[in-house]
């Protein structure tokens, strides 16, 4: 089973070694030109050739067309790259600009982690575009998309939104046409930045309209810590395919699921009737059904990335918030989180569309709440639904929590999913009151 994707570290030891002469966390940006937040996207827009104004969106898509006479044929054709061509330091300076510090503040005076994710998934594909780089045109042929976030492990530090911020990132493996980014994230604690968080997702290149795949360039590893990134690499794409190949959707459940939820099943049946269709809910416990939260977004361009479809920061920010809420909500206080993994970018979602959003307790334990948010987009002229991303999200509330009951077998399927996804996190997390990372 993998394990969970964003968890608290009890200690640092949690953060991988960073790869030398790669990350520099204890570096102070101040003493060399670091590419601030608000430039990588305006690094971006440079490299892909987007339209400032929606009106001008159809002619730089046309434009953008020419480029695909820059593809590669294979993978061979390009040059290799090593890790520290794609390396790159950003900083976001919270400290140092307070005007800057309302885009990321909740109310709690902490730091919005919705935000967090949106500027990641930006640099995370600003580092792909470094690693694909033709030195000879300003503008690069290559759609780069978000396929996956993998995994994001957080450090116990609580995140200060009167601090500065900095993000650093490199490609870590390459396949085909997708490539394994690794990012860090650090605060300044006196003069020294101290890593407060660790990402890995995954981007795939695709042609200049976005179309279809596109080979990006090889990765030469250049010291035993680079190629051990890369082996890891390399082995998270193959537990991937495991724990898709094992998924509910496609497997039955084992022995022992089928067992808990039989039990679930004969702790509500009404002893006074002993009829399979009255059901009543045990003590302290809610109906799944009862946890739901919807959402509906209307997809409008101003929430657009480079390629003119919905900026996958954006449906992660909007899916996060609401698992929060739905969390609160159960949980009846303020959780935070403990965990994000699997987030699964299965189709872009058009501008314009409607973004239905649907959150749902799915699994509970002691303090903990499990929340799977699942989005499906569908037009105004279409009224068929798609399924475009599912979100899991493991929060931690202040009190013990109720139980969370399913009545039908899909919910029983939500509820082992949420169960497995629940028990990959590999570090039991103690609850902290200083550690506070809201949406
Ligand atoms: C107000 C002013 C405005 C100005 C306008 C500009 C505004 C700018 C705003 C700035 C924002 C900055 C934007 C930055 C961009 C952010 C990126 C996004 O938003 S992107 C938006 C959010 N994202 C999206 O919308 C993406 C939606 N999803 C998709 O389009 C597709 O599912 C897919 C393309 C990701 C894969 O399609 P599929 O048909 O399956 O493809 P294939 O079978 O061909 O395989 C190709 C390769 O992919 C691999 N692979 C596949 N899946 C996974 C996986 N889950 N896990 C891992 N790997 C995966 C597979 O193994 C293979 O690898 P390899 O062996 O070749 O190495």
């Amino acid at each position: 089973m993998r394990r969970a994707a964003l968890r608290l570290c009890t200690l640092n030891k949690g953060l991988r070694a960073p790869v030398r002469g790669l990350a520099q966390g204890s570096q102070d940006p101040k003493k060399k030109s670091v590419l601030r937040m608000h430039e990588v996207r305006d690094k971006l827009r440079e490299i892909v050739g987007v339209s400032t104004n929606w009106r001008d969106h159809v002619k730089a898509m046309e434009e953008r067309k020419l480029l695909q006479s820059l593809l590669a044929q294979s993978q061979e054709g390009l040059p290799p790259r090593r890790m520290k061509d794609s390396y790159i330091e950003v900083l976001l300076p919270l400290g140092s600009q307070p005007e800057l510090r309302e885009k990321y503040l909740t109310v709690q005076n902490t730091i919005r982690f919705g935000r967090i994710l949106e500027d990641l998934d930006s640099l995370g594909v600003l580092i792909c575009y470094m690693h694909t780089k033709i030195n000879s045109a300003k503008m690069s042929p290559l759609s780069i998309v978000t396929a996956l976030v993998d995994k994001i492990d957080m450090c116990k530090r609580s995140l200060s939104p009167e601090q500065d911020i900095k993000f650093s990132g490199h490609v870590s493996w390459v396949g085909k046409t997708s490539m394994e980014v690794k990012m860090q994230m650090f605060q300044l604690h006196g003069d020294e930045f101290c890593p407060v968080l660790d990402a890995t997702f995954v981007m795939v290149a695709r042609d200049s309209e976005n179309k279809g795949p596109a080979f990006v360039n090889p990765l030469i590893p250049e010291s035993p810590e680079e190629e051990e990134l890369f082996r890891q690499g390399e082995l998270n794409k193959g537990k991937r395919i495991a724990f898709s190949s094992a998924s509910l959707l496609k497997m039955a459940p084992s022995a022992e699921e089928r067992t808990t939820i039989h039990e679930m099943f004969l702790s509500t049946l009404d002893p006074k009737t002993i009829r399979f269709q009255s059901r009543v809910l045990p003590p302290n416990a809610v109906w799944m059904e009862d946890s739901k939260l919807k959402s509906l977004v209307v997809c409008h361009p101003q929430e657009r990335n480079i390629f003119n479809r919905i900026f996958g920061g954006f449906l992660m920010r909007k899916a996060y918030e609401l698992g929060w809420a739905a969390a609160c909500n159960f949980g009846g206080s303020r959780p935070f989180v403990v965990a994000v993994d699997d987030i699964m970018f299965q189709k872009p979602v058009e501008i314009g569309s409607l973004l239905f959003l649907s959150s749902q307790v799915c699994f509970t334990q002691s303090n903990y709440i499990q929340v799977r948010v699942h989005s499906e987009v569908a037009s105004l002229e279409n009224k068929e639904h798609m399924t475009t991303n599912v979100f899991h999200f493991t929060f931690m509330s202040e009190k013990e929590v109720p139980l969370v009951f399913p009545k039908t077998y899909g919910e029983s399927m939500l509820y082992l999913d949420g169960q497995r996804h629940f028990n990959s996190m590999s570090v039991p997390v103690t609850l902290r009151k200083n550690y506070l990372v809201e949406p």
